[in-house]
């Protein structure tokens, strides 16, 4: 088989005093991700898309939340060491497409940035990273912004 998919998905709950990172970038807003991580659920999603697609478990095998070295980790760096992972075993990765949903702030402006980020980091060009945003029309957890959930998908085919 010279194609694999995977599928990932992460929430975070929103609180003041804390950075809103996604997709490597900080946005400014009065709310921020809780985590043990820098709390980027855009790339903790990308990055568990990554291992389902090859069955290597997620991120928290590899990064697990009561490991201080992973305390207010950068999650751009844990992304480059799971696309070592991927790269060891003779993969690449063809296209990622993803989706966050968050009712504000309004993400539209930063996904060219985000997606010149993780294409950066991952070695593509940016036409192979997919990121759009939707609001969860004020329903549920997400539409009462107490987090932020993010989707992805990635395609691989071997190197
Ligand atoms: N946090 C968000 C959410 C949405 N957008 C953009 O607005 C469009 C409309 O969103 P709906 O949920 O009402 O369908 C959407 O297509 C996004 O382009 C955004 O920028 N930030
Ligand atoms: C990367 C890690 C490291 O603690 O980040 P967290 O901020 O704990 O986020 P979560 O998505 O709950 O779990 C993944 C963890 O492995």
């Amino acid at each position: 088989m010279d194609i694999r998919i995977g599928n990932g998905y992460d929430i975070h709950q929103l609180v003041e005093n804390r950075p809103l990172i996604l997709g490597g970038l900080k946005i400014e807003h009065h709310l921020g991700l809780l985590g043990h991580s820098d709390a980027d659920v855009l790339t903790h999603a990308i990055m568990d898309a990554m291992l389902g697609a090859l069955s290597l478990g997620d991120i928290g095998l590899y990064f697990p939340p009561t490991d201080e070295r992973w305390a207010g980790a950068d999650s751009l760096v844990l992304l480059e060491q799971v696309h070592g992972l991927i790269q060891q075993r003779g993969w690449q990765l063809c296209n990622i497409d993803s989706v966050i949903v968050a009712e504000r702030p309004k993400l539209k402006p930063h996904i060219p940035t985000m997606r010149d980020r993780i294409a950066n980091v991952l070695k593509l060009e940016p036409d192979q990273v997919s990121i759009k945003a939707t609001t969860n029309e004020k329903l549920g957890p997400v539409g009462r912004e107490e987090g932020i959930a993010a989707y992805a998908v990635t395609l691989l085919q071997r190197a």
